[in-house]
């Protein structure tokens, strides 16, 4: 099918594909086209988007519409392609501000949660995990905007550029996995900044991951701006980043981790306290001052958050210990959400 379409633009490159906008000369539409790299296991991603967007479908739930449609797939010149239905913009791209959609009005990063922790929870109800949200993976549905006046404390009314509609789709089923009940799944998933510490620790995961990046990320549609500037280097780095954002791992479960990972925590009265740097000589002198600026930069999210329910949520959303942390039938009744019903008009 992909052989009547011609490519009109670039719109992402992954670690499995390159993604372009593109027109079906047949019937005049415009999609996404996913080119999936030329290599074997790129294969099998191919199937699994698919397979997986049908098993979406197949639950019949409305929620469907909270991920971007698989139109079918094909090969070209010896590349699997995959067409989806085209999204506006990851959210990536409107948060680094290129757009001029950033910041996003404090209605549309309400909505923007409540649908994603919706779609995730339909997801989740069938048994699958995304293991891979983050603001790339996101995206706005539809690319429409108006200009508002927007009150500036410091400065008065000024124009404002803002979507005409908030809704959005989840992007790439490509790495998602079956949840393995009750065991956990294991081995490394996800993109750092927004992997759980459980995947860090290489203890086994489930569902939880994706609860933990979903807060990373409506805490970062929030702050228009990212929580870990820069990617850490270590997994130990990536743990104190954790402990930072998000406040101590409780001491029983650091304590759990301790037991099977040596010299992961000190614990001083009741608190247990990520250590870092490491006590080994594994990182060289230069990349642990590297690594020491990295974590002094990194904001706590309850002092960068102020909107207290929208805090609450986040926090839930990121507990470190997996076992504590919101899930996501729980999620989208939070009471943060009690807002989309008092906003809306009549
Ligand atoms: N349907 C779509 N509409 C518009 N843009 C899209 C669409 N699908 C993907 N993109 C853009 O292409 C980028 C890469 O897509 P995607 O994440 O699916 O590729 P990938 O190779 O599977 O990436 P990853 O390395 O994260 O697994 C996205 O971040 C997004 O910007």
């Amino acid at each position: 099918m992909v052989e009547t379409h011609c490519v009109q633009a670039g719109l992402g490159y992954g670690g499995y594909g390159t993604v372009v906008q593109a027109e079906d000369q047949s019937t005049g539409s415009v999609v996404a086209v996913k080119l999936l790299h030329k290599d074997d296991d790129a294969n099998e991603d191919i199937h699994l988007e698919r397979r997986t967007y049908r098993r979406l479908v197949e639950g019949c739930d409305v929620a469907v519409n909270l991920f971007a449609q698989v139109i079918g797939s094909g090969s070209h010149d010896g590349f699997h392609c995959i067409v989806f239905e085209l999204c506006h913009g990851s959210l990536y791209d409107i948060m680094k501000g290129l757009s001029g959609l950033a910041p996003l009005p404090g209605r549309h990063v309400l909505e923007m949660a409540y649908q994603m922790l919706s779609a995730i929870a339909y997801l989740h109800s069938l048994g699958i995990i995304h293991t891979d949200l983050k603001p790339d993976n996101i995206a706005v549905k539809y690319s429409d905007t108006t200009v508002v006046q927007w009150l500036d404390p410091l400065t008065g009314y000024h124009d404002k550029k803002i979507l005409v509609t908030a809704q959005i789709c989840i992007l790439d089923l490509g790495n998602v996995v079956d949840a393995i009940v009750p065991t956990g799944n294991s081995g490394r998933v996800g993109t750092s900044q927004y992997r759980a510490p459980e995947v860090t620790l290489g203890c086994p995961w489930s569902f939880g991951v994706d609860a933990f990046s979903l807060g990373c990320v409506i805490a970062e549609i929030h702050l228009s701006d990212t929580l870990v500037p820069s990617a850490s280097t270590t997994d130990q780095e990536r743990l104190a980043t954790v402990e930072k954002l998000v406040g101590p791992f409780p001491e029983d479960y650091a304590q759990s981790i301790e037991d099977r990972f040596p010299d992961t925590f000190a614990f001083e009265d009741t608190m247990a306290i990520v250590i870092y740097p490491p006590t080994d000589e594994s990182i060289s002198e230069p990349d642990h001052i590297a690594a020491l600026r990295r974590l002094e930069q990194i904001r706590p999210i309850s002092t960068r958050v102020h909107n207290g329910l929208l805090y609450d949520l986040i926090r839930e959303l990121t507990r470190p210990n997996p076992a504590e942390r919101l899930k996501m039938e729980d999620a989208v009744k939070h009471r943060y959400f009690d807002a989309l019903d008092v906003m809306q008009l009549g």
